[in-house]
């Protein structure tokens, strides 16, 4: 249950850096969130060790190497670096029961654990954050359930903490998959974690979504890329209808995780900002990552956006989309910014506090729609993105399903002690904000450990290159 210490020492509040030049500046990104905690997942429910080489080391995958170390999952990183670990995955398959696991406040730990009790020996009990108590869990438990599970809720019915104990026998009487409904419209994460772990069901499963609404496609469609490139069986009949046939499942022995292009986000959104250029590394061409949106989201802005100087207008998207290529990715901005008008972001919901940044700074007004749930992310972000606009002097309002932000005269901005609600993307957010708006501090920065290991020193680096 313990988590790591993190010992570095920054003023709270920080003091966000102001841009004085425009910049010229190279960002190399950690490790995705999502690959990293799916990679461990994916390992641990195999049969030998797999060595996941570009591991994210933040908060998230802390505690989910904790969680899989708590079910007798081994994850040794290399002595000399400690973004290559190797992860063993329990003797005959079956995790350690009758223990806990501590979620913090990550989605992809309380989402993508739980189903690993279908295949443990005993009942293993669930805690996390105070803020992680307001997450809904409820569909992904109801989901168990229909696979058998027994659930205890240990505060408010639907919520952590929570006691999941395997059912007595897995799996269909008939060989044939197990249908259970699960409405994922809050998180796409109660569809991934139920999928990653369906291979290892007698008879697989067939998963239908029930909502109205499904957000975060793509991070659905990185789990079943990932499933299945470690030999697993899924696929998409039809939207939200899942199907998952039995198989074993075996990560090539080596896997290596792309860079976080989530949170290349507030980096290549400085550009804009600032002015000048950012430029990314081993930006994947073909990715399942909703950050692969964000190349057209800045260019929709004004940006300039090249890929190994090639211009991005000329980037046919398919043609580009080659496996094996990576490339530089540079994002130029002259100082403007474009307001959106409209822009649907269900697929990306979590690129929605970056994108608000820079809409907060843009020449006109935007909409963020398709967000309604990050109601329900680290915190109500469409409350807290709506309340951090309003304190700097500019005007945004939450919708049914989204925010709509109106901005104002640079002179109309002004420095403010910015709060981050224990959410890493509203720190990153208010720091975007306070490269143009001097007198700009941040409560808890240090929440950015969330899934950047070192937020301050890489946007100071990314501050002292400038022309
Ligand atoms: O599966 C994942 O790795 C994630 C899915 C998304 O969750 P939601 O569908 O709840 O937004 C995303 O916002 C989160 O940061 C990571
Ligand atoms: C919603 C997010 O995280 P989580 O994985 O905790 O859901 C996020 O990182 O923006």
């Amino acid at each position: 249950m313990n988590e790591p210490n993190h010992t570095a020492v920054v003023a709270d509040p920080w003091p966000a850096p102001l841009a004085t030049a425009s910049l010229d500046a190279t960002a190399t990104i950690p490790g995705s969130k999502s690959l990293s905690n799916r990679y461990l997942i994916l390992a641990a429910l195999g049969a030998d060790p797999v060595r996941i080489r570009g591991l994210l080391r933040s908060r998230d995958t802390d505690l989910m190497m904790n969680a899989l170390r708590a079910l007798g999952v081994t994850c040794r990183e290399d002595a000399d670096d400690p973004t290559t670990v190797t992860v063993t995955p329990p003797p005959n398959g079956v995790f350690t029961g009758c223990t806990e696991v501590y979620c913090g406040l990550a989605g992809t730990v309380m989402r993508f654990v739980p189903p690993l009790v279908l295949f443990a020996d005993g009942p293993v009990r669930f805690d996390g954050d105070e803020q992680a108590y307001a997450r809904p869990m409820e569909p992904l438990l109801f989901g168990l359930k229909q696979l058998g599970a027994h659930v205890e809720y240990h505060g408010q019915e639907g919520c952590l903490p929570f006691t999941v104990t395997p059912p007595k026998k897995l799996g269909s009487a008939d060989g044939k998959p197990i249908k259970i409904r699960v409405d994922s419209s809050s998180s796409s994460q109660f569809v991934s974690g139920l999928l990653l772990a369906a291979s290892r069901i007698p008879g697989g499963v067939l998963l239908r979504h029930t909502g109205r609404t499904l957000p975060s496609l793509p991070h659905i469609r990185m789990t079943m890329e990932d499933i299945n490139a470690a030999g697993g069986d899924v696929t998409m009949p039809e939207r939200g209808r899942w199907l998952v046939q039995p198989r074993d499942l075996d990560l090539p022995r080596t896997v290596t995780v792309e860079p976080d292009l989530s949170n290349a986000a507030p980096f290549l959104g400085a550009a804009l900002i600032a002015g000048g250029a950012v430029r990314v590394p081993n930006w994947p061409a073909h990715t399942t990552q909703p950050g692969g949106l964000l190349p057209s989201m800045l260019h929709k802005f004004g940006a300039t956006i090249t890929l190994d100087g090639e211009p991005f207008d000329e980037i046919n998207d398919c043609e580009m989309f080659n496996d094996d290529f990576s490339g530089t990715l540079c994002v130029t901005g002259d100082g403007s910014i474009h307001g959106l008008g409209e822009l649907d972001m269900s697929a990306a919901g979590e690129l929605a506090p970056s994108v608000a940044a820079i809409a907060t700074l843009a020449d006109g007004p935007s909409q963020l729609v398709g967000i309604g749930h990050l109601r329900g992310h680290e915190t109500n972000r469409l409350q807290a993105l709506v309340t951090e606009i309003e304190r700097v002097g500019a005007h945004a309002e939450e919708l049914d399903n989204g925010i709509a932000i109106e901005p104002v005269a640079d002179d109309e901005l002004h420095g403010a002690v910015m709060e981050t609600y224990a959410d890493h993307r509203m720190a990153t957010f208010a720091a975007m904000l306070g490269l143009r708006i001097p007198g700009i501090e941040v409560r808890d920065v240090q929440t950015t450990r969330k899934t950047i290991p070192d937020f301050t020193g890489m946007w100071a680096a990314m501050l002292a290159q400038h022309r």
